[in-house]
């Protein structure tokens, strides 16, 4: 070989890997999803996440096909209902370190806390045009960007709807495609009706496990389209059929609660002991006041109960 080819050769290959690695890294910053594994969601959920069978579920299912589904035709779009303390926060925290390793701290995972973001109603107008001009700016630079919407029963009437046409069928929209996006709403409306369903399998003896999806989905959409105080009132994404799947996070007993105080425990590198285990979730109210079956701050305030006794 002549010692010029030899040169060019060594140069190609250089600027190979260089071209290889810069992709790599680049694809890998935005589109981690290629690190996703169901099988690595699932081993989290069923260690970190108790008393949830349906939600975890749906969202494994639904997040698995949309992941792999090259051609989808609109962004996922999951509404998580449930009262408070029972773990919406944190699935939604689980599902995202499982696409992006750095989890809430991803440039591609983007967070709307409503009392926060869009506090007075008056600037309603200014928001929906933020929102927009701020969804559509995150996703010219990420497809496969993650938007949490939290407190939506908190969002003022109307304003969720200026999201509509990004979680539309449209194939380009001002030239951006918004097919790769997942959209995660989280709410405590509807959570009347899931304990109640709740209590009345307790009450005739069935197990929360065998309450399906089908049992609680058309009501909590029905719902949400209804009442005035889900954020979602007469919204279009409703009517449209927009959002994919109406996730219900059951309220949590007893049981549930000491699982939460023994992975608290667990990791903060204590020994679990169970006569503190059972102090602490006895210190949580439980509700309806009569069959005091269910936690009513679900695992929320386990932590701060715990730094009472250690
Ligand atoms: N089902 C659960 N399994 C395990 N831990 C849970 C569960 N629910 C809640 N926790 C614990 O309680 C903490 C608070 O829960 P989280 O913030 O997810 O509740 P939430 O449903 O989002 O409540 P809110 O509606 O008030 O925002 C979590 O960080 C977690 O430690």
């Amino acid at each position: 070989l002549e010692p010029i080819s030899l040169t060019v050769g060594a140069v190609s290959l250089f600027t190979g890997v260089i071209y290889y690695g810069l992709g790599r890294y680049f694809r890998e910053r935005c589109q981690q999803y290629e690190a996703y594994k169901n099988t690595a969601l699932q081993l989290d959920f069923d260690s970190k996440i108790f008393g949830q069978h349906l939600a975890k579920r749906v969202i494994l299912k639904a997040v698995t096909g949309f992941l792999n589904n090259k051609q989808s035709k609109k962004p996922l779009a999951l509404s998580f209902h449930g009262w408070t303390g029972t773990g919406k926060n944190f699935v939604s925290q689980i599902l995202a370190r499982n696409i992006y390793p750095t989890g809430m701290e991803s440039p591609y995972i983007h967070q709307f806390v409503a009392t926060l973001h869009f506090p007075h109603a008056h600037l309603i107008d200014q928001y929906k045009d933020q929102l927009q001009k701020w969804i559509k700016g995150n996703v010219t630079k990420c497809e496969r960007s993650i938007f949490i919407f939290d407190e939506v029963d908190k969002m003022h009437p109307g304003l969720i709807d200026a999201i509509k046409p990004y979680l539309d069928y449209y194939e380009l929209l001002d030239g951006v495609s918004y097919h790769r996006s997942i959209f995660i709403f989280l709410s405590n409306s509807g959570s009347g009706i899931i304990s109640e369903l709740a209590l009345n399998f307790w009450k005739e003896g069935k197990t929360r496990e065998e309450i399906q999806l089908s049992d609680v989905e058309q009501h909590l959409s029905l719902s949400a389209f209804n009442r005035k105080d889900s954020g979602f009132w007469h919204s279009s994404l409703i009517d449209q059929n927009l959002i994919d799947f109406f996730v219900p996070f059951l309220p949590l007993e007893y049981q549930h609660v000491k699982m939460c105080v023994r992975a608290e425990l667990q990791q903060r590198s204590y020994i679990v002991d169970e006569e503190l285990v059972t102090m602490v979730s006895k210190e949580m109210t439980y509700y309806p006041k009569e069959e005091q079956v269910f936690s009513l701050k679900g695992c929320k305030v386990v932590s701060s109960k715990l730094d009472y006794y250690l």
